[in-house]
C-alpha cells in the first residue's frame, strides 16, 4: 500500500479543486482507501477548475485494458475487500442510480454487459457495490429487491434507447461543446433522468432531486446544476408536449435516420429493415425491440420435472406465467425472473431460460431417441440439452464448440441436467474437427453464429456493437461452416441450419447458396415440424418478432439424399 500511495499522489492531488465539493469530502482516508486499488486513482471523478475534466474520460486506448482490470482485480484479488472498512457509507444518493450510473458507464467502456443483476455470481450486488466504490469512491445503502428491478430496468432501458436519449440530451444542452465534451459518469446520470422521466414516467421532481444529488456528490457542485438545468428543461419540453424529435420526412436516407432517432437504432437497421420489411414492419420490430424482453422457461424433463410441475412452482412463487401455445415444454413469463433464481429452480436443473423459438428450431431438428446428433456450435448449450432430453437416455450429442470456456458450461450443465451420459464436448475449431473426422451423425445441427438481430429486444446493447460490415464477415464464415458441418452428415441424415437472426442474407440466402454447392442436399419442408405461421414459402422456420411475439430465428432443415 505505502508503495502505490507514495508513487501515485502527485496525480491524485493534482486532479484536486479546493472549491469543490466533492473534493473536500472525499477526506484523506477515502484518499487512501481508493488509491489503493491502482483503477480507482483513475476512475474517481475529478475535476479541474479548466472546465470540464475527468480522469473518467479514459482514453479509448486505454478502455478496453481498464474494463478487463476491473474483473481481473474483482475475482481475484478483491482489494475492495480492504477498501470495505474505510470507504465512507452515503446513504443519502439513492441507491439504484449511483450502482445504474456505474454500470452504464462499464457498459460504455466495453467492460460489462446489459444484464440481469443476481444475488451471487459475477453480476451480483456484491460486485455491483465494489464497483460503485471503487468508482465513486463511496458507497450506497444496499440495494433491495425494488432497486435491483430498478438497475435493470434503468440499465437496459438507458442502453436501448441511447440514440433516443442522446439525441434529446445533445438538444437540451445549451451548445455541441457541452455534450461532446460531456465526462462520461455525467452524460450517464442524465440518460437515467432522461429515462425515467420520459420511459418510466417516474415522479419528474423526485427524479430531478434524486439525479441532480448523485451528480453532486459523484461529481462536483457544477455538474450537479447542469444536470438541475437540463433535467427541468426537459420537464417543461414534455409538459408542453413539444420535444424536440426529427420529423420523417424527405429521401429514404433522411427518413431512416428520423426514424432510428425516435425508435433508438442504428441507422443502417432501419434502412436495412425498410428495404426487405417496409416501413411498418420495421417500425413495428423496432417497438418490440424496445419493449421489456418476456423470457420462457423449459421445463427439463430428464429431471424428471414436467411442465405441470413447473406451473405449480410457478404458482407457489406468484410469478404470472402462459403456457407456451407453440411448443409443449415451454412456459412464457414477463416478470419474476429474480423469484426464479432465488428458488434455485435453474441452479438445480428444473428448468432453463429459452426462448421458444430456439425450442422450435430443436423440433425441427427432431431429435429421437437412438439418435446420433452432433451440435456443431453448440456453446453455451441451450439446444445441446434440449436435444439430450429428448433423447430419453437412448443416443447420443457430440458438442462442438470452438470457445474453450463457453464449452465448459455446456458440460457442467448437462451434469446438473443430467444428460451428461450422453453429452460429449468437443473443444474444436468445427472446420479442423470435419476435415478429419470419421463422424457421421443422423442429425446435424448447426446453430451458426450470426448477428442476432433477431434477438434485439432481449441483448440490450447489441444494436450498439453491430456494424453492417460484420454481416459480410459472418455470411463468410457461415458458409464455411456450413460446408463442414456437411461433411458430418450421414446418408439419409439430415442438417439443420438455424440462426437467431432476421436477415434474409444470413439464412435463406446462405441456404440457396448452400444447395449450389452441394447438390446431395435437398430441402425437407419444416410443416411436420412446427405450427403453420412459422414455415416461409421456402418450406424453412422463421420466428418474426414483431409477428409471433417471440425471438427471431431461423432453421432449414436439408436432407442428406
Ligand atoms: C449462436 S452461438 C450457439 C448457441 C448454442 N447453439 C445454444 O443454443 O446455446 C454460436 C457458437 O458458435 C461458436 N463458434 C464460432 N465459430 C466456430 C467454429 N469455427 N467452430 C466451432 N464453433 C464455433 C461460438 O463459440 C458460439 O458459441
Amino acid at each position: 500500500m505505502e508503495g502505490i500511495l507514495s508513487s501515485t499522489p502527485r496525480l491524485f492531488y493534482s486532479c484536486m479543486d479546493s472549491n469543490d465539493v466533492y473534493s473536500k469530502n472525499f477526506t484523506h482516508s477515502k484518499t487512501q482507501s481508493v488509491a489503493e486499488d491502482g483503477f480507482s486513482l483513475r476512475a474517481v471523478s475529478s475535476y479541474r477548475g479548466n472546465g470540464i475534466s475527468h480522469a473518467l474520460r479514459l482514453s479509448k486506448k486505454n478502455e478496453r485494458l481498464e474494463s478487463s482490470d476491473f474483473s481481473k482485480r474483482n475475482s481475484n484479488t478483491r482489494p475492495i475487500d480492504r477498501l470495505k472498512r474505510t470507504v465512507t457509507l452515503n446513504s443519502e444518493v439513492s441507491p439504484h442510480r449511483a450502482v445504474s450510473a456505474v454500470r452504464l458507464l462499464r457498459i460504455d467502456q466495453g467492460g460489462a454487459f446489459v444484464d440481469l443483476l443476481n444475488h451471487n455470481g459475477n453480476h451480483s450486488v456484491d460486485n455491483e457495490m465494489d464497483y460503485v466504490e471503487r468508482t465513486l469512491g463511496f458507497h450506497t445503502r444496499a440495494l433491495d429487491d425494488r432497486d435491483i428491478r430498478l438497475v435493470t430496468e434503468v440499465v437496459g432501458g438507458a442502453v436501448r434507447w441511447r440514440r433516443y436519449l442522446d439525441h434529446l440530451i445533445l438538444s437540451l444542452c445549451r451548445d455541441e461543446n457541452t455534450f461532446s465534451d460531456m465526462e462520461p459518469l455525467l452524460l450517464q446520470i442524465l440518460r437515467i433522468g432522461f429515462y425515467e422521466i420520459l420511459k418510466l414516467e417516474m415522479p419528474p421532481y423526485a427524479v430531478v432531486d434524486e439525479n441532480v444529488k448523485l451528480a453532486k456528490v459523484a461529481l462536483r457542485p457544477g455538474a450537479g446544476n447542469l444536470v438541475n438545468g437540463i433535467l427541468r428543461r426537459l420537464l417543461r419540453l414534455k409538459e408542453s408536449n413539444s420535444l424536440p424529435l426529427p420529423k420523417v420526412e424527405g429521401d429514404d436516407r433522411a427518413k431512416a435516420r428520423a426514424l432510428a432517432t425516435i425508435y433508438s437504432h442504428p441507422v443502417w437497421m432501419v434502412r436495412r429493415w425498410t428495404k426487405h420489411l417496409g416501413l411498418e414492419a420495421t417500425v413495428k420490430l423496432m417497438k418490440w425491440n424496445n419493449s421489456e424482453p418476456s423470457f420462457s422457461l423449459r421445463a427439463n424433463s430428464s429431471r424428471g420435472f414436467t411442465r405441470n410441475d413447473l406451473v405449480e412452482r410457478l404458482n407457489l412463487l406468484k410469478v404470472p406465467h402462459d403456457i407456451s401455445l407453440h411448443t409443449d415444454e415451454f412456459v412464457r413469463i414477463k416478470t419474476g425472473m429474480q423469484s426464479i433464481i432465488q428458488a434455485g429452480l435453474l441452479k438445480d436443473g428444473l428448468c432453463s431460460v429459452q426462448d421458444e423459438s430456439a425450442g422450435m428450431v430443436v423440433s425441427v431438428v427432431n431429435p429421437l431417441p437412438g439418435d446420433t446428433i452432433v451440435d456443431c456450435c453448440a456453446a453455451p448449450g441451450g439446444k445441446t440439452l434440449f436435444m439430450a432430453s429428448c433423447l430419453k437416455g437412448q443416443g447420443t450429442v457430440s458438442a462442438i464448440d470452438i470457445n474453450k470456456g463457453r464449452l465448459r458450461i455446456v458440460k457442467d450443465t448437462a451434469k446438473i441436467h443430467h444428460v451428461d451420459d450422453i453429452v460429449t464436448t468437443i473443444h474444436a475449431d468445427l472446420r479442423d474437427f470435419a476435415e478429419r473426422s470419421f463422424l457421421r451423425a443422423d442429425k446435424v445441427l448447426l446453430d451458426a453464429p450470426c448477428s442476432g438481430l433477431g434477438v434485439l429486444s432481449k441483448r440490450a446493447d447489441l444494436r450498439w456493437n453491430r456494424r453492417w460490415e460484420d454481416l459480410e464477415q459472418l455470411k463468410n464464415l457461415q458458409d464455411e461452416l456450413l460446408d463442414a458441418a456437411s461433411l458430418l452428415v450421414k446418408p439419409g441424415g439430415v442438417l439443420v441450419y438455424s440462426t437467431c437472426s432476421i436477415d434474409p442474407a444470413e439464412n435463406e440466402e446462405r441456404v440457396v447458396a448452400f444447395l449450389l454447392r452441394h447438390q446431395e442436399f435437398s430441402v425437407d419442408p419444416v410443416n411436420r415440424y412446427v405450427p403453420p405461421e412459422f414455415v416461409t414459402e421456402g418450406g424453412f422456420f422463421l420466428s418474426n418478432p414483431a409477428k409471433h411475439f417471440l425471438d427471431g430465428s431461423f432453421a432449414a432443415r436439408l436432407v442428406r439424399t
